[in-house]
């Protein structure tokens, strides 16, 4: 019976669905609201995400991958089994063959928890590919070929420095910083600055809307809302991007010395070919403004943020599945030659 293989990028602010035949059709952030009465899940993804902050106390909205790592098992493979079953409508025609990308500092146990929650799900066969690995074949980075492709995928919990060559990763570093460290850095920067306690949300938003890593053309500033730390009291407040630039500093220094420490343990040979080709942004942190120049200047390299950065690794993904004969050895853990 005609199966609908899917791709799965399980990433710690959004999992994506590819579908074989059809691209990527589920796009949902991972998140779940549980209700702490009976432990049980009461909305996932979209649903879940408005409703953090805003619910009473009995339901609870937790982000289950948490820092690139699985802070909470059993919830992330609740999560990964209702969007598996929400792609096929509840009813699996024949088994799919899937194929995770999770963020890499997952253990080995975390590793098989994850392919049991898709079995479980319903999978017939479940492999996992490194997350570098996904966002390269995304970008569309030569990865099969003899010369050496850099990307750094920055996604909410971890960033990834990677450089690929001939279907391998030749040097590579992880860090623990990703965009949530960046809105980390804001809530932490407007409470020391102005006393005034702002949520994720405002955060997030205010990255999205003023944050940049190097100056830009029409700079700005925001009016944000907050609670007063002196008073208790909700206030208003104007901020400029230039603070925010400042706030989001340290944090991004963390994710240049990481392509700094993996250029200088990349192979001569291919740190020749970066020069040639650059360096590949991935991710939603990608989308950052200015990025791009931040990490040209401070590597010499030329920088080039890929085409619809947040579904590289889920675009990575399908394209190992519609091409499994030949990109079957990129997988990690695909060694029995039977995919
Ligand atoms: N326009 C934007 N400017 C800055 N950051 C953005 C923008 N759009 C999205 N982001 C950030 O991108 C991050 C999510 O990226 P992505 O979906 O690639 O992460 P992920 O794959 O779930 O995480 P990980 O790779 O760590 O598992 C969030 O922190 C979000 O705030």
């Amino acid at each position: 019976m005609f199966s609908k293989d899917i791709g799965i990028d399980l990433g710690t602010a959004n999992t994506l669905i590819f579908m074989k035949g059809k691209g990527i059709i589920m796009r949902e952030p991972s998140v779940v609201a549980v209700d702490t009465r009976n432990d049980t899940v009461r909305y996932v993804g979209k649903e879940a995400k408005e409703v953090i902050g805003r619910t009473p106390g009995s339901i609870v909205a937790v982000r289950p991958l948490k820092d690139g790592v699985i802070a909470d098992f059993d919830i992330t493979a609740s999560m990964l089994q209702i969007f598996i079953k929400k792609v096929f409508n509840n009813s699996m025609l024949a088994r799919p063959r899937v194929i995770i990308c999770i963020p890499s500092g997952v253990t080995e146990v975390e590793r098989r928890a994850v392919k049991e929650a898709a079995f479980k799900a319903g999978a017939k066969h479940v492999s996992i590919i490194e997350e570098p690995m996904a966002a390269a074949i995304g970008a569309n980075l030569p990865v099969a070929e003899a010369t050496g492709s850099m990307v750094v995928d920055i996604g909410g919990g971890t960033s990834e420095v990677a450089v690929i060559s001939l279907g391998g990763i030749v040097a590579a570093k992880s860090v623990r910083v990703g965009g949530d460290e960046l809105d980390v850095s804001i809530i932490q920067y407007i409470k020391k600055k102005y006393n005034l306690l702002i949520g994720e949300r405002t955060a997030e938003d205010i990255k999205i809307q003023i944050g940049s890593a190097y100056p830009y053309e029409g700079e700005g500033s925001m009016n944000i809302k907050g609670r007063d730390l002196m008073d208790g009291l909700p206030k208003n407040i104007e901020i400029t991007s230039l603070e925010i630039r400042e706030a989001l500093a340290d944090p991004l220094s963390m994710v240049l010395d990481a392509i700094r420490t993996t250029l200088e343990r990349t192979p001569p040979e291919l740190s020749a070919d970066i020069i040639d080709h650059g360096i590949t942004l991935t991710g939603g942190g990608a989308l950052l403004r200015g990025l791009g120049e931040l990490i040209s200047k401070e590597t010499g390299m030329p920088v080039y943020t890929a085409e619809n950065p947040l579904d590289c690794v889920a675009m990575g993904t399908g394209k190992v599945l519609d091409d499994i004969d030949r990109l079957r050895e990129l997988l990690s853990d695909d060694t029995s030659g039977k995919y």
